[in-house]
């Protein structure tokens, strides 16, 4: 496997395989791997010839500085997974590389109404920062297919929705969430739970399970509010948002009968803020 640091290196490594044909594929990640990116990078293989796997810890979609200070960078362990799975090269510039203009540097563009909601009210510019970043390690390696985890539902829709911004022809894949077997969706930050808080964040999984599971039983407004009351009374865990929301819009829904619906719910556990969504239907 090849670990190519720069631009340069990696513009050089691409060009005998576009030249041949070969289809490439993105898998962007900020490290810390787990299976729920080794599956990104099996999906890939089916879907491209050849897997360049970034990882960069992107500073300008962080809103919390102690949550990129603490932002794990177990860099050995990566490789040795990424080499493992079979992955052809690592892309892991580091930050003058990516921002050579240092905070200087202007980006915004419109993502449409659901930048601001969800995840982007609780982390204000997030989604800029992860749009300013995937552009730009889209211009690097000029894919043809890129893959994303349904985890980060609404990073999903953002990136789509940048790549319609600049007419990419990018194929975007979305891969399921990989989940332990408890249920917990698998994240780097899970990494950070203490024994109680790994027990309490199950709440995730369980609550919106419990929706899938009564969909039909309740109307929205009830599935929503039963949902929120498994929080209740748990020591250590703060709900941000529970919400069953339109699957193109992420506006709450107004009807069951919506084409598209998911429930998405982010939480602080412990110190830790963790997400998970299920796609209803
Ligand atoms: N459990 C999972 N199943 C499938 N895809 C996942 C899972 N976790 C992360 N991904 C995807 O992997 C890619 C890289 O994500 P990232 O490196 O931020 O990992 P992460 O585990 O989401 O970390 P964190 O949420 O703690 O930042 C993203 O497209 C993300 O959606
Ligand atoms: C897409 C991404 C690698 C951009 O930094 C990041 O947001 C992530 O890991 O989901
Ligand atoms: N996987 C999303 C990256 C972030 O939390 O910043």
């Amino acid at each position: 496997m090849e670990v190519l640091k720069t631009k340069a290196a990696l513009k050089a490594y691409l060009k005998p395989l576009k030249a041949a044909g070969k289809k490439i594929a993105l898998v962007p990640t900020m490290g810390a791997l787990h299976n729920g990116h080794i599956s990104l990078i099996k999906l890939a293989q089916e879907n491209a010839d050849v897997i360049i796997c970034s990882i960069f810890v992107n500073p300008t979609q962080f809103t919390d500085p102690k949550d990129l200070e603490k932002y794990p960078r177990p860099i050995e362990h990566d490789l040795a997974m990424l080499d493992e799975a079979g992955c052809n090269a690592v892309f892991m510039p580091n930050v003058e590389e990516m921002y050579p203009a240092g905070g200087d540097e202007n980006w915004h563009i419109d993502l449409g109404n659901a930048e601001f909601l969800l995840e982007g009210a609780f982390r204000k510019g997030h989604y800029q920062g992860v749009t300013q970043i995937v552009k730009k390690l889209f211009d690097a390696v000029e894919p043809d297919v890129a893959m994303f985890g349904q985890k980060d539902y609404q990073q999903v829709l953002m990136i789509k929705n940048m790549l319609e911004h600049f007419k990419l022809p990018i194929n975007i894949i979305t891969c399921p969430i990989i989940r332990e077997d408890d249920g917990l969706a698998m994240s780097s930050r899970n990494i950070h739970l203490s024994e109680t808080d790994r027990k309490n964040a199950l709440v995730l999984s369980k609550s919106l399970q419990f929706v899938v599971d009564n969909f039909n039983s309740f109307p929205l407004s009830e599935l929503e509010q039963q949902a929120k009351s498994f929080y209740d009374g748990i020591e250590g865990v703060e709900l941000d948002y529970f919400t069953i929301a339109n699957g193109d819009t992420l506006q709450a829904a107004a009807s069951k009968t919506e084409h598209k619906l998911v429930a998405l719910v982010a939480a602080k556990v412990g110190a830790t803020r963790l997400i998970d969504n299920m796609i209803i239907k």
